[in-house]
């Protein structure tokens, strides 16, 4: 299962949260978020990091100009599109980054919101599921009702991710077989401080279920 951490900002941390067994870290590009960070500041930490773990941009609401000139200026592998983006939007991505991988992440409040993203599933590599929120985009710590999501089986792999801890994840994964999960806040001391210790706890308790 891929293990994706979200928030990172900086370098020997994502370099310690590679080495428990992530297999992608996530880097906030929307401005309006405190885990925001720049290019340079992707740069930094990506340059840590083993090639073959994802490094993963994440964007909403912004244009295609500004996603493509930050993927190619920072390494990343890959862009979760956490706004309102379009499939059509997806596809144009795709086209012009045809080796990146493309997530769109969906903000759930309803049933109908996951026959929602079945339609995105032809223009992305990769769906992910968050909780709503009224005020924010994401990194809310707010939980999925994952009961709704058990019929969820879309045509392509699939993140958990909202509101994920090192404390609820088995009853998540007990419940609910996605390819992927992704934690942020869960995994924090303070918005992108990451405490290392609540993510060896996590990898533990993936360990045990295995
Ligand atoms: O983390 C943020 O600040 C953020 C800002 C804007 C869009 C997405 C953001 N984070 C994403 O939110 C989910 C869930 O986070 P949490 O585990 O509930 O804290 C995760 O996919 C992050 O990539």
């Amino acid at each position: 299962m891929r293990v994706k951490i979200c928030g990172i900002t900086q370098p020997q941390q994502g370099k310690a949260i590679a080495s428990f067994g992530a297999t992608a870290l996530g880097f906030i590009c929307v401005p309006t978020s405190p885990r925001y960070i720049n290019i340079e500041q992707i740069r930094a930490v990506v340059e840590q990091l083993p090639e073959k773990i994802d490094k993963i941009g994440v964007f909403a609401n912004t244009s295609v100009p500004e996603i493509t000139q930050t993927v190619v200026h920072s390494g990343l592998t890959g862009v979760q599109l956490h706004g309102d983006e379009s499939p059509e939007f997806c596809q144009q991505l795709r086209q012009l980054l045809p080796d990146i991988e493309i997530i769109k992440a969906l903000r759930i409040r309803s049933f109908e919101d996951t026959e929602k993203a079945e339609t995105y599933t032809s223009n992305a590599d990769t769906l992910l599921l968050d909780a709503y929120h009224p005020q924010q985009l994401g990194g809310t710590g707010t939980t999925l009702d994952w009961t709704m999501l058990q019929q969820f089986s879309p045509s392509c792999p699939w993140f958990l991710a909202g509101g994920l801890t090192p404390e609820n994840i088995i009853q998540a994964l007990t419940q609910i077989t996605p390819s992927g999960i992704d934690l942020s806040s869960g995994v924090e001391r303070a918005p992108g401080d990451k405490d290392l210790d609540k993510v060896a706890k996590l990898f533990e308790k993936l360990h045990s279920k295995c």
